[in-house]
């Protein structure tokens, strides 16, 4: 088995390739003589880069390409950021492993202020999140938000050539592009609650390739693959299958987990969140039990809502 290659399907943006190279160093350092390589690919969400994710199918077109190359076997595995991995995956293929989460708060990046507070009246603020949209506009009504795309490098280059006042990225992206310079304030969850999963690399595979499946097990960190499939049970639940102002948030305590969540309109005007304290074994329970609470207390208009203005996914 050991002169088997081992081929990780990749997205070529620097943050993608960072995290293939990442899953690739981790693989190898864990098992001495295991051949790892990199298959870099195109995926649609690469090439459509001028419209919302919202308006063109969600998130799912950064993974499609990736998982077709599996099923084909022209991959073994891919590694995607949690954040970007839908709900739902094509039979044959699961997530297998859940590797330690980075910074998982957005980041306040301008080069003009170092809060959201220091922000003047009227300031412009790129962002292509609803989520992030929503927490910032509840918080500064008369705050301009424009959209924003593009790899983590295109955006900041927007930023500086002036587009915008400030933008707002996740930490982790930042950080593991040693880019965290450019951080003017770590967003605490009570100011942007994360999107599901955000900060935290995964890794899918093949269900019948028990071979790898074993391999990968050493990079999997139980803590965070925990707080993630809380996170992941209450998405699921309230169906964000593509891209909807939604927070899903979960730190572990010991051995408590506390989940936190949000839904909201994309404008601010209405937020609905609650939260979940619980042993960490009920994970995936407290997850659908919290996503209720939320639909119950409105949720349930406001997806609606933001789902008509987008096509089906
Ligand atoms: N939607 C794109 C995306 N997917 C994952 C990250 C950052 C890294 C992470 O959350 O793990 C980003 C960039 C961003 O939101 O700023």
């Amino acid at each position: 088995m050991l002169n088997k290659i081992f081929r990780i399907a990749t997205r070529q943006s620097p943050l993608a390739l960072w995290q293939a190279q990442y899953v690739q160093q981790r693989l190898m350092a864990a098992h001495p003589g295991l051949q790892v390589e990199l298959v870099p690919m195109v995926t649609k969400g690469d090439v459509i880069l001028d419209t919302p994710l919202a308006k063109v199918g969600g998130k799912g077109l950064f993974v499609k390409e990736l998982e077709q190359a599996m099923l084909e076997n022209r991959a073994d595995l891919a590694v995607h950021s949690m954040k970007d991995v839908p709900v739902n995956f094509p039979e044959g293929l699961g997530l297998v492993t859940i590797c330690e989460r980075e910074d998982p708060r957005d980041a306040f990046v301008s080069n003009h202020y170092n809060a959201i507070d220091e922000l003047p009246q009227g300031a412009v603020v790129g962002t292509s999140s609803l989520r992030r949209q929503c927490q910032l506009s509840a918080r500064r009504p008369d705050l301009v938000i424009r959209s924003l795309r593009g790899n983590v490098g295109t955006r900041l280059g927007k930023l500086d050539a002036g587009e915008y006042d400030a933008i707002i990225l996740a930490a982790a992206g930042l950080k593991r592009l040693g880019l965290e310079d450019r951080i003017r304030q770590a967003l605490p969850a009570e100011l942007s609650l994360p999107a599901v999963g955000q900060g935290a690399v995964g890794i899918e595979c093949r269900l019948d390739d028990s071979a790898l499946i074993t391999l990968l097990q050493a990079l999997n960190h139980s803590e965070t693959a925990v707080c993630v499939r809380a996170e992941r049970a209450m998405n699921t639940r309230l169906e964000g299958g593509c891209q909807v102002p939604i927070g899903s948030f979960a730190v572990l305590e010991d051995d408590q987990l506390w989940l936190r969540g949000l839904v909201g309109a994309p404008d601010g005007s209405q937020m609905v969140t609650g939260e979940r304290r619980g042993p960490r074994e009920q994970a995936e329970q407290m997850g659908i039990s919290l996503a209720e609470e939320l639909l119950n207390k409105g949720a349930r208009e406001i997806l609606h809502e933001v789902y008509q203005g987008q096509p089906p996914v």
